[in-house]
């Protein structure tokens, strides 16, 4: 059911992953560099309060002197406030720059998905995705909060308090810095272990995100077959499976926190116990043992911190893999805007062009110039054709023939051409190929004698509209869902596309057109979902119609009804209709029948009912041998 292909090798380095994050930080640099500066500031701010404390004890406190204690209690207060403030500025320094960050980030994976070609989202679980733009991107967000400037902060902190110490006593000192060695031995053998294991973490949350939205979407499939038991059964296997990961993580960080804090703590045991051995033997005041071990105690948080701030920088290294994994993908190529495709490129408006450009998925990266185009004397208008047109796809198993070996096919301009053939045939393939929802692999497919791997994406989906078996509604109004089919429609042409679609019904809704129809449209029965989807694929009046099985949902009534309007839409139009039914195939003026990869014939409705055997046995429901 997950379809995750991006499980990564084991080793990889997770500063390397990290470092990725440059162009989107490189905006933001100034306020985090001013940031782990003010809380550099701030944390050895804490640390002169230990030398304060060792003047209260050495002076007022050895002289019994208690009036001269306020003024030394009173900087101490003032460096505690201070210190407090600083954190607070450090705060507010952040917050709002790295929000934008994971903003920005965010609208770069979603824009780079939409050009992603289709054969990336047959290969991806949609929650693998989802999971990468969401907490994926919280992960990162906070780790540029916090681990990033505090493991700076923290190692700064550590450095000037162990000369602080050092410069104390040398030989205290030196008891304290023992720990550090084995320290940074069990860090690194943590940190690998760590790694793995919160890669293995994000990957199985994004497969049960997949599970979770499978289900919900599904939840009719499910609860009439009532599976809804199974489906929980695999719900909570997948759940302990992250569980378990999870509770590994956590003794994988309950190990690591275990040393770091056993360690130090041992070794402020033994500074204490010989420091108050030197200072009963008069070689030490007991103001600078209060000192050193109060320096020794704020030195506590920097080097405790440093097992979660490693575990959260791996957890952010993984979200990075995660996250330039699918920003690295490469879109397909576009045709440039060359304007050397004659008539047909001559659409006019560049329409939304953001599931079509390659911007290379930087932040900020423009679209790529256009170059002015030439006015060229229009194309005689020669319909669709398809010449030596061969696809294979990249997932099909090794060894195995490639779909459409060879497809050739001349469709009028003006002409319908009903595509038929046996299930699984690829008539659906075959369609997908002239609005390049998916890249032929071999031959070439004209429109009005313009290869259409020479025209822009954008220009080439305004030419050729589609409407395809699964009627794809988004939550969004009745209004919208249409006007997505030529952006900028008046209203006389919203009407006229859901009355030739017979899918005035709109109109009847709760709020009419602006009715919401709900997540995928599944407020409305599969037979309103398909006239809507065919009134989106007409409202723009397209030069070329794709129909696959467009009729497929409807009763027999409404498909008499919404048949006769289509006729006046195909009169206009140069059509390729998927048909599966004979009341389908009436509606053109021409069948082509696809076989073996190739279209073995074409002809009239009568015609290959005459002479094609295979054609007869199609049309009549009885088996066929055709593939
Ligand atoms: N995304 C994909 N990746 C790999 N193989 C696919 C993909 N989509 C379809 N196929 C395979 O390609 C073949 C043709 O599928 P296609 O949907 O084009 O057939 P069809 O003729 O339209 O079938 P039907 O009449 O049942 O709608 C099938 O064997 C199918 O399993």
């Amino acid at each position: 059911m997950s379809r995750n292909p991006s499980h990564l090798p084991s080793k990889r380095s997770p500063v390397r992953s990290l470092l990725r994050l440059r162009p989107y930080v490189r905006p933001v640099r100034v306020r985090l560099l001013a940031s782990a500066a003010v809380a550099t500031v701030a944390s050895c701010v804490g640390l002169v309060i230990p030398l304060v404390l060792k003047e209260i004890v050495d002076g007022p406190v050895a002289h019994g002197d208690p009036g001269g204690v306020w003024w030394p209690a009173a900087l101490v207060l003032l460096l505690g406030l201070a210190e407090a403030g600083l954190f607070g500025v450090r705060r507010w320094l952040v917050a709002r720059p790295l929000a934008g960050v994971e903003a920005s980030m965010r609208a770069d994976l979603y824009r780079h998905l939409q050009r992603l070609p289709t054969s990336f989202h047959d290969r991806w679980a949609s929650g693998q995705l989802l999971s990468r733009a969401t907490s994926d991107l919280s992960v990162l967000r906070l780790f540029l909060v916090f681990p990033l400037v505090f493991l700076l902060v923290n190692a700064v902190t550590f450095v000037v308090g162990i000369v602080v110490l050092l410069s104390q006593d040398w030989l205290l000192g030196l008891v304290l810095l023992l720990p550090t060695a084995p320290l940074v031995v069990l860090c690194s053998y943590f940190e690998t272990r760590y790694a793995l294991a919160a890669r293995k973490a994000q990957d199985q949350a994004g497969d049960l995100a997949t599970v979770v939205e499978e289900s919900v979407l599904g939840i009719r499939v499910i609860k009439s077959f009532g599976r809804h038991r199974s489906m929980a059964r695999d719900f909570w296997r997948r759940s302990r499976e992250l569980r378990t990961t999870e509770l590994r993580k956590a003794e994988l960080l309950a190990d690591i926190w275990a040393v770091i804090m056993t360690l130090p703590e041992v070794a402020i045991g033994s500074a204490l116990a010989i420091g108050a051995t030197r200072v009963a033997d008069g070689e030490l005041t007991a103001g600078t043992l209060v000192a050193f071990l109060t320096t020794a105690l704020a030195l506590r948080w920097p080097v405790e911190s440093l097992g979660w701030l490693l575990a959260y920088s791996n957890d952010a290294a993984s979200a990075a893999d995660r996250y330039f994994e699918v920003m690295d993908t490469p879109t397909t190529p576009d045709a440039p805007e060359t304007g050397d495709t004659g008539d047909i490129a001559d659409t006019g408006d560049t329409g939304d062009t953001a599931d079509t450009a390659d911007t290379g998925g930087t932040p900020m990266a423009a679209d790529p110039p256009r170059s002015p185009r030439t006015p060229k004397a229009p194309a005689a208008p020669d319909g669709i054709r398809f010449e030596g047109v061969r696809f294979r796809y990249p997932d099909a198993p090794e060894g195995s023939p490639d779909l459409l070996t060879g497809v050739d096919l001349h469709i009028r301009s003006g002409e319908t051409m009903a595509l038929v053939g046996a299930t699984g045939c690829g008539k659906t393939t075959l369609t997908a190929l002239l609005p390049r929802l998916y890249e032929a692999t071999g031959g070439r497919i004209t429109l009005d004698g313009v290869d259409i791997a020479e025209l822009p994406r954008h220009r080439l989906r305004k030419l050729v509209a589609v409407a395809f078996e699964e009627p794809t509604l988004f939550s969004a109004t009745v209004r919208e869902n249409v006007a997505m089919g030529a952006p900028g429609a008046g209203e006389a042409a919203l009407h006229k596309a859901l009355t030739t679609s017979q899918a005035d019904f709109a109109h009847g809704l709760p709020q009419g057109l602006d009715t919401e129809v709900g997540e995928q449209g599944l407020s409305l029965s599969g037979g309103q979902r398909q006239r809507l989807a065919l009134a989106r694929a007409v409202v723009g009046q397209p030069r070329f119609l794709v129909l696959d099985d467009p009729l497929s949902a409807l009763d027999v009534h409404t498909e008499a009804l919404v048949e006769g309007a289509l006729r006046q839409v195909l009169a206009t139009t140069t059509a390729l209709v998927v048909a599966h039914r004979p009341s389908t195939v009436l509606l053109a003026d021409r069948v082509a029948l696809l076989s073996n990869g190739r279209i073995s014939t074409v002809g009239t409705h009568h015609e290959l009912l005459d002479s094609s055997p295979a054609y007869r046995e199609l049309m009549s429901g009885e088996r066929s041998p055709i593939r």
